[in-house]
């Protein structure tokens, strides 16, 4: 499952409104596989929504998104995620009533190839990377929130991503659990996969990412090395003066 070929995505001026609200506000967002990049940013700073609109869930009101000098603006998730940009969501949602490796092998079917056999190999490959072998027939409604965090991985690299999107998927975990997912989701960086990861556990996030941004009202207030954007004034002041956790 390495991941040999190059993909950039190149974002500018995305704004996105929901009525009169508006949520983003002029991002600019470049990024290639050899990139792994933190998003942090208070509480309803628009990063989720940023997510959205890069993997093609929801559309921007304006700007554009270029994949591989191809204009996706308007390319549906599912198209998207054939392109190689994934993303997995803050709470797991496995289909309900099969079990965890059939949830997989539905993301290889429908995202990565036709060929059934050949699903069935990218879903075994994605289950051990997760380490899911030995909950491969259990049925993915009766698995705890760590596994289900391992099968929303699994699930997404199924689909063969040259760009993985992760929204929070520490969230909800102890620190040990988290931990756990730093080792995958770094092998992931390792072979190849651009990572951008959203997440409110800074010092789990720093452990992967080689660079940050931070959010606020839709904006990107800093970016760059992670440290210097979380001693950067306005970031400090975006999490209301209180000081930011970044131990690692
Ligand atoms: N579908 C929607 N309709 C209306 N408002 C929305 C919608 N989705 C998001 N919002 C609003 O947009 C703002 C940004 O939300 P978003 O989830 O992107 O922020 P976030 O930075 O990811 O927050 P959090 O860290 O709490 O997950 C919030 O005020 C939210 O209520």
């Amino acid at each position: 499952m390495e991941n040999t070929s190059y993909s950039q995505l190149q974002a500018t001026g995305i704004y996105k409104s929901f009525g009169r609200v508006q949520v983003l506000n002029g991002i600019d967002f470049t990024m290639d596989t050899k990139d792994a990049i933190g998003i942090v940013g208070p509480n309803g700073a628009g990063k989720s929504t940023l997510l959205s609109v890069l993997s093609g869930a929801q559309a921007p009101s304006d700007g554009k998104i270029i994949l591989n000098n191809q204009d996706i603006t308007h390319t549906p998730a599912r198209q998207r995620a054939k392109q190689g940009l994934v993303r997995t969501h803050q709470i797991p949602k496995p289909f309900s009533g099969i079990t965890v490796f059939e949830n997989v092998f539905v993301a290889a079917i429908h995202a990565a190839t036709n060929d059934r056999e050949e699903a069935y190999d990218m879903a075994l490959e994605s289950i051990k990377l997760c380490g899911m072998l030995h909950l491969a027939n259990r049925e993915a409604d009766s698995i705890g929130l760590l596994d289900r965090k391992r099968l929303e991985l699994a699930r997404a690299l199924a689909t063969q991503p040259k760009l993985l999107f992760l929204d929070e998927i520490g969230g909800g975990l102890t620190e040990a659990e988290a931990l756990a997912l730093v080792d995958t989701i770094l092998s992931l960086s390792e072979r190849g996969i651009g990572i951008v990861w959203i997440e409110h556990i800074v010092h789990i996030l720093l452990r992967v990412v080689k660079s940050l941004i931070c959010m606020d009202s839709g904006q990107i207030i800093a970016q760059g090395n992670p440290q210097a954007v979380m001693s950067d004034q306005a970031v400090i002041q975006a999490y209301m003066g209180g000081s930011v956790d970044v131990v690692s």
